[in-house]
């Protein structure tokens, strides 16, 4: 649909805009981002006509911008302006109007039944209905850019130009804005450039992102491709994380504020237990990976709780009862993980280590009736599932990756297999050697200050830790259970 070949354009002889060559196709939605002052605004001026290159070319389906009249330019190219104030007290059915003008016929510029239409369903699909009859100058921003969107709809272009097209609105507002566009997009094969500042509104929507900086083409790509830690940190000279949507096959970027942090030590972590729970509590907040009923997959917490139930606990929306445990303790569920056991507490094992740089604390509860060979539970039959958990809390200095976090995971897990081998504890269904019970759990919790680990495997020190520490609790904590329960 756009061709862009070596373009330079700028100001006063001055380029700004360097050597750009790029395609964009019909039908697909193109993110320009970049910092301010890296030429966007200035590559959307020469897209639609305003401004003239100093060198390259612009081809719209394939013929050169400067071949076509600003009339004929005005039937394919709609624009949204960044800053689009009006000092005409006209009201939003005429701004909306103003867009048909391109169409008018006849001497007296005219409008027919159809422009009065186009109007009509522009105005209803951008939500400006309700005030048609009101002034645009009484308008909010965002009323506003709604207006100037159904004006922009109303021309039917074949391209529509938006620079920041959800600068002032809301949450609800940018949301929507967007996945209309989207419709219109695949329902109408309308063609969308949109210069956004927001990262993520282009990783959601966009299915092509060109990057400047400087004026020149830094990356251009699927969002996925562009939304890299290392590039974007290089360009906007901002630290930031890339981490994944929780619902969507989008990449979303966070920005790391550069705040001074106190320096997190696991001593400081503080042990209370009673027959109810054992609660951990940190001064800070530890990054969490675990497989806890409160909390679980990936947060950062700072109270950690083992609570006791009863062996015959059973309630319809555990999750819920254990927040209001947990409020009753007073604890805020929101920075808490949280795991359960009919284990006796008494019977925890709790083990520190420091070695190889390495410093972690680990603690562990016992239950082992329910114990079961993963290889062997397949011949079991639904529903045959008696009380026993061991649930396994770590805690440790240094930055782990996610990658690391789940390494760390599979090391501890194989570290409370082999005790249980070594303890000699049976899949009492199987016959064979346990590798845990039904209902086990595990928390890792890391302060992710100091040394970056990107593999917590076997063999580093910090797998080597965590091996150790996690084969000695899981089994000092099977020792209190048997010596309370000689026959199991
Ligand atoms: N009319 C103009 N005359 C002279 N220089 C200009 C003009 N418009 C923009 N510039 C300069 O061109 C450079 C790029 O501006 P442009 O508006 O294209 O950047 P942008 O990437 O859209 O920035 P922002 O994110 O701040 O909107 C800036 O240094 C700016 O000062």
């Amino acid at each position: 649909m756009i061709q862009i070949q070596q373009l330079t354009g700028g100001y006063d002889g001055k380029p700004v805009v360097k050597d750009l060559s790029f395609s964009i196709e019909k039908g697909k939605i193109t993110g320009i981002i970049g910092p301010n002052g890296s030429g966007k605004t200035t590559l959307m001026k020469m897209i639609n006509g305003m401004l003239s290159p100093q060198s390259g070319e612009i081809l719209i389906k394939g013929i050169p911008v400067s071949s076509y009249s600003a009339k004929d330019l005005a039937r394919i190219i709609a624009v949204l302006p960044q800053h689009a104030e009006s000092s005409f007290d006209f009201t939003v059915r005429e701004v909306v109007a103003l867009g048909r003008y391109p169409f008018y016929k006849g001497l007296l510029k005219q409008s027919s039944p159809k422009d009065e239409e186009m109007v009509q369903r522009s105005m209803e699909f951008t939500g400006v209905q309700h005030f048609a009859e009101k002034s645009i100058q009484s308008l909010s921003g965002g009323e506003r850019q709604r207006v100037l969107l159904a004006k922009a709809l109303a021309q039917e272009p074949e391209i529509l130009l938006l620079d920041e097209p959800t600068n002032h609105l809301d949450l609800s507002y940018q949301m929507k804005l967007m996945d209309l566009l989207k419709d219109w997009v695949q329902g109408c094969q309308l063609t969308v450039v949109a210069i956004l500042h927001d990262l993520n509104i282009a990783s959601l929507y966009c299915d092509q992102v060109l990057l400047l900086d400087g004026g020149k083409e830094k990356a251009i790509g699927k969002p996925g491709d562009i939304m890299d830690s290392n590039l974007l940190e290089g360009v906007y000279d901002t630290k930031l994380s890339r981490q994944e949507h929780p619902q969507k096959p989008k990449p979303l970027i966070a920005l790391v504020p550069a705040e001074r942090e106190e320096q997190k030590k696991i001593e400081d972590i503080k042990l209370q237990a009673s027959n109810e729970s054992m609660v951990f509590r940190s001064p800070y907040f530890l990054k969490t990976m675990s497989s806890a009923l409160i909390g679980g997959g990936f947060g950062w917490a700072n109270t950690f709780v083992n609570r006791h139930v009863d062996r015959n606990y059973n309630c319809d929306d555990a999750h819920s009862e254990y927040e209001a445990y947990l409020r009753s303790l007073p604890v805020n569920p929101n920075e808490t993980v949280g795991m359960m056991t009919a284990a006796r507490l008494e019977d925890a094992g709790v083990v520190s280590i420091e070695k190889e740089g390495i410093k972690l604390l680990a603690a562990a509860t016992s239950g082992t009736s329910n114990a079961v060979d993963a290889a062997q539970s397949w011949q079991r039959k639904a529903g045959s599932v008696a009380v026993g958990t061991i649930n396994i809390w770590l805690f440790l200095e240094g930055q782990l990756t996610d990658e690391a976090f789940v390494q760390a995971m599979m090391t501890a897990t194989e570290a409370k297999a082999s005790a249980l081998r070594d303890y000699e504890i049976k899949d009492p269904i199987s016959g064979t050697m346990a590798t845990g019970t039904s209902t086990d759990s595990l928390c890792i919790a890391s302060t992710q200050q100091g040394k970056r680990m990107s593999y917590a495997g076997t063999i580093t020190p910090m797998g080597k830790a965590i091996g150790h520490a996690v084969y000695q609790t899981v089994g000092k904590a099977i020792e209190n259970y048997r010596k309370r329960m000689p026959r199991s």
